[in-house]
């Protein structure tokens, strides 16, 4: 099937459309909320800061307070820096990770939020400029070796700017952690992180479940067996490799539910070993 471009995308700061496509300028940058200053050390009419009141909120507002407020405590406007946020969406390979995480990079661009998403350069099965789902939906894309370098690469105006940022194949990313505590908490960023939270043992793969403590929300999703059409919870590697970090599709994983999963991993072994006392048998093998 052919890739299917997402061409209603208005504000997706990507590689093609140095810097920015024409609509993806917003200044200035509208944030949902107002910033308060607290007048005083002690007050008993303001919101506590940290909910961050919309005073154009309709009632039910939050309620009032009277706490009292440290000094310390009140962010001057220079060094004030609205949080973002982070979500996580993980699950087995097959299970709709990347085409959840486009969706909603476009709903985000569709509000006239500024959009960048961001790949691992390990993954080349499509090329290296764009995001492709197993469906073939297709979005241009960052694809870089660690995150850190994506400020320098994008332009720091242009991150800047930035109000969403994709990363798929998080399990890639050593840096994940660092990243998304940076760019939510200090740069106000919407983090939407995409990847894998196993590997095909079941074992924690990279950074992935590392950030679950950053997140606002964390989607786990499945995907369907392929030997029973049951929820598949987990991906099965068809082959006898090893490594951890094996790039492939469906010609190498399959999603599988727990029942399969132990029966293939049982299989596997056992087909392993057959092998192995083959080539013992036969000494001129290698
Ligand atoms: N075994 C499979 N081989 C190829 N494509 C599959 C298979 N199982 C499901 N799919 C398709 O892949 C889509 C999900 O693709 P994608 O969003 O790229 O998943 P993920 O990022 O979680 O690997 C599903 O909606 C389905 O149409
Ligand atoms: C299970 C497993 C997967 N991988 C690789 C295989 C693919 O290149 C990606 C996952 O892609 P998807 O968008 O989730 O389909 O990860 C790996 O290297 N090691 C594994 O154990
Ligand atoms: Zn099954």
């Amino acid at each position: 099937m052919l890739p299917t471009s997402i061409s209603s995308m208005k504000s997706l700061i990507s590689p093609p459309f140095s810097p920015f496509s024409p609509l993806s300028l917003h200044f200035p940058k509208t944030k949902p909320f107002a910033f308060f200053s607290l007048p005083s050390k002690t007050t008993n009419v303001s919101y506590p800061k940290f909910l961050h009141v919309n005073p154009s909120m309709p009632s039910p507002r939050p309620p009032i307070f009277s706490i009292p407020i440290r000094q310390s405590h009140i962010e001057t406007p220079q060094s004030f820096s609205p949080c973002g946020e982070v979500h996580v969406i993980v699950g087995p390979m097959f299970a709709g990770k990347t085409t959840t995480l486009l969706h909603r990079i476009q709903a985000q661009s569709n509000n006239g939020r500024a959009v960048a998403v961001i790949k691992s350069n390990k993954d080349t099965r499509y090329g290296l400029d764009s995001i492709v789902t197993h469906d073939g939906m297709k979005l241009p894309c960052w694809a870089l070796a660690n995150l850190s370098s994506f400020r320098q690469k994008i332009g720091p105006d242009a991150y800047d700017q930035l109000d969403v940022i994709g990363i798929d194949e998080a399990q890639f990313f050593e840096d994940l952690y660092d990243f998304c505590c940076e760019a939510a908490d200090h740069g106000g960023k919407t983090v939407i992180v995409a990847g894998l939270d196993g590997d095909y043992l079941r074992r924690s793969f990279g950074s992935v479940l590392n950030i679950i403590p950053l997140a606002n929300s964390v989607t786990k999703l499945t995907a369907r067996c392929e030997l029973c059409g049951k929820r598949a919870f987990f991906t099965l590697r068809k082959t006898d490799e090893t490594e951890t970090e094996l790039i492939g599709g469906a010609e190498v994983y399959m999603p599988v539910c727990r029942q399969h999963y132990v029966d293939g991993q049982v299989a596997i072994g056992t087909a392993r070993s057959v092998l192995e006392s083959k080539k013992l048998e036969c000494g001129s093998c290698t």
